[in-house]
């Protein structure tokens, strides 16, 4: 599986204000960026936190762009959701393109019904918490996904970091301060306190009066 997470954070590092909405970080020539990268995937991937907290619908694309790289159909939805807290009637569950909710055991089998109904595809992985590299070799064998886009938040980016899920990062740095030391970043979960995540950067490009930074993920180690 292709794993390549994209996010857009303030010049100071967070993805959204301290009560965790949705702000519009990227301009125009960004999220058309935003959309190509959508169209070149499989599959689209957020964490709950992120449903809760923006109801995004996940559907737009850049279609032009689709067909340039050669994939038919439309990119599917997928949400990391533990307790399938997804309600059933988000912007993500319904609509044309798939959603699969990745779940854990502690899922309530109710929740997990009622997004069956709605639409959903159910996959589970893990007891707790959703088991990340289970859940995404299941929707690889199971639903053909075999390359995502990651949008965030930043508990959902840290875990995958973590587990060494992730092959590049993308981060849009617009030009404003949001602040808040409760205000989501783009690594938050419990952080790492040695074996850090360690990049290369690949590119830098000026972007709607901020820059694009194209990071590969180089693994996890504790180099000085
Ligand atoms: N500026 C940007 O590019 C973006 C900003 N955001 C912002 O991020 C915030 C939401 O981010 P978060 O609260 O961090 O939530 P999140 O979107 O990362 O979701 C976290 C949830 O995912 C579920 N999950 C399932 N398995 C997991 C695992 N193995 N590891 C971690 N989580 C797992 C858990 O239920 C957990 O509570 C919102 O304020 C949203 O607006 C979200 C996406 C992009
Ligand atoms: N790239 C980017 N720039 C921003 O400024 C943002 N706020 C976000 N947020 C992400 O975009 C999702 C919205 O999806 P839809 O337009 O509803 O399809 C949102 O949920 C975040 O994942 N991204």
């Amino acid at each position: 599986m292709y794993v390549l997470v994209n996010v857009a954070m303030s010049a100071d590092g967070k993805l959204s204000t301290r009560r965790r909405e949705q702000l519009g970080i990227s301009g125009d020539a960004d999220f058309a960026r935003v959309d190509r990268l959508r169209a070149e995937a499989d599959a689209v991937v957020v964490g709950v936190g992120t449903v809760l907290a923006d109801d995004p619908s996940l559907v737009r694309f850049d279609r032009e762009h689709r067909a340039h790289v050669g994939k038919s159909g439309v990119p599917a939805r997928v949400v990391a959701d533990s307790r399938a807290r997804t309600p059933p009637d988000a912007e993500v569950v319904t609509g044309d393109a798939p959603t699969y909710v990745l779940t854990s055991e502690a899922a309530p089998a109710d929740r997990r019904k009622a997004l069956v109904e709605a639409g959903a595809v159910v996959i589970t992985a893990g007891e707790e918490r959703v088991d990340l590299p289970t859940a995404l070799d299941t929707l690889e064998a199971e639903a053909d996904v075999s390359d995502v886009m990651v949008e965030g938040g930043g508990e959902l980016v840290f875990s995958l970091l973590a587990a060494d899920l992730v092959d590049d990062l993308t981060t849009f740095v617009g030009p404003l301060v949001v602040g808040g030391r409760d205000a989501p970043t783009p690594a938050d979960g419990e952080g790492f306190v040695e074996d850090f995540a360690r990049l290369h950067l690949d590119g830098a490009e000026y972007l709607d009066g901020g820059v694009v930074l194209q990071w590969t993920v180089e693994g996890r180690g504790t180099t000085e």
